[in-house]
């Protein structure tokens, strides 16, 4: 008879913070080095913005939006390597990144209807990943998973944040200057920050890391190693 080895317990990762502080280049990496699920939490608010604005909905009406608010079948992929993420069937990773969508979803993602039904979907993918999760968004640490093992608050300068974007949007064909999107990502900012539901915040309980001077490669290491402590920390 083999000893009795104990099942390690999944690990739940809430990684917070605003646009471009790099919370999906990390989550991802760290995911995929640890062998744990992976959750883009923005693609699914921009997943039922697309939808709205496909079906012509009055995104600045919030009676309209949390009427229209179940209705969307959003399914999101969990792998890390291959973050995917469908409504009712249509693949959107693609038009999800549109400047339309970028505009419109912190409207949307203000309304409670649409926050209620979206942290139901990410409660039920945290629960069923079955080595753990690390999520990323806005309100993980806060109000999505409470009890995450680890919480991480990313930020960076409104300038280091607004030259990554640029530069990813030039690769995607996109036009705006670093100027413009600054301007874009201190608006939504502030929405996001300023909502009454579940805004943008640091959990009381979340580690900052600043990535205005760390590269990737940095980013993803220290949060490794503070995954690493607090296993030894819980043995
Ligand atoms: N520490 C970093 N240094 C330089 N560029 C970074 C860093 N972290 C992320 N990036 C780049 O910045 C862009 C935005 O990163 P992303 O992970 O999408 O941020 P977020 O999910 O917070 O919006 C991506 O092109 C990414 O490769
Ligand atoms: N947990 C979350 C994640 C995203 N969001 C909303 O979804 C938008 C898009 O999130 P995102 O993570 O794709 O944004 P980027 O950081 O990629 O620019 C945010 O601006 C928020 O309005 C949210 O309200 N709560």
């Amino acid at each position: 008879m083999a000893a009795t080895t104990q099942e390690a317990h999944p690990v739940v990762i809430a990684i917070d913070g605003p646009s471009g502080t790099g919370k999906s280049s990390t989550s991802k990496a760290v995911a995929a080095r640890l062998g744990l699920d992976y959750l883009d939490t923005g693609a699914q608010y921009r997943a039922i913005t697309w939808w709205m604005l496909s079906g012509g909905i009055d995104i600045h009406d919030p009676a309209a939006v949390a009427a229209a608010a179940s209705k969307p079948e959003i399914v999101s992929g969990t792998d890390p390597l291959a973050p995917a993420i469908t409504v009712d069937g249509t693949d959107v990773s693609g038009p999800i990144r549109g400047q339309d969508v970028t505009a419109a979803v912190s409207a949307v993602s203000a309304v409670p209807e649409v926050r209620s039904r979206i942290t139901r979907l990410q409660r039920t993918l945290a629960a069923g990943a079955p080595r753990g999760i690390v999520a990323e968004g806005r309100d993980i640490g806060t109000t999505v998973l409470p009890d995450a093992d680890l919480k991480i608050f990313l930020t960076a300068s409104p300038e280091a944040r607004a030259a990554r974007r640029s530069n990813e949007l030039k690769g995607n064909g996109g036009t705006p200057g670093v100027a413009a999107t600054r301007e874009a990502l201190l608006k939504r900012d502030a929405a996001d920050s300023g909502r009454t539901t579940s805004p943008l915040a640091k959990a009381g309980d979340a580690i900052e890391v600043d990535t205005t001077e760390l590269t990737l490669e940095q980013v993803i290491e220290r949060v490794i190693g503070l995954v690493e402590e607090r296993k030894q920390r819980v043995r």
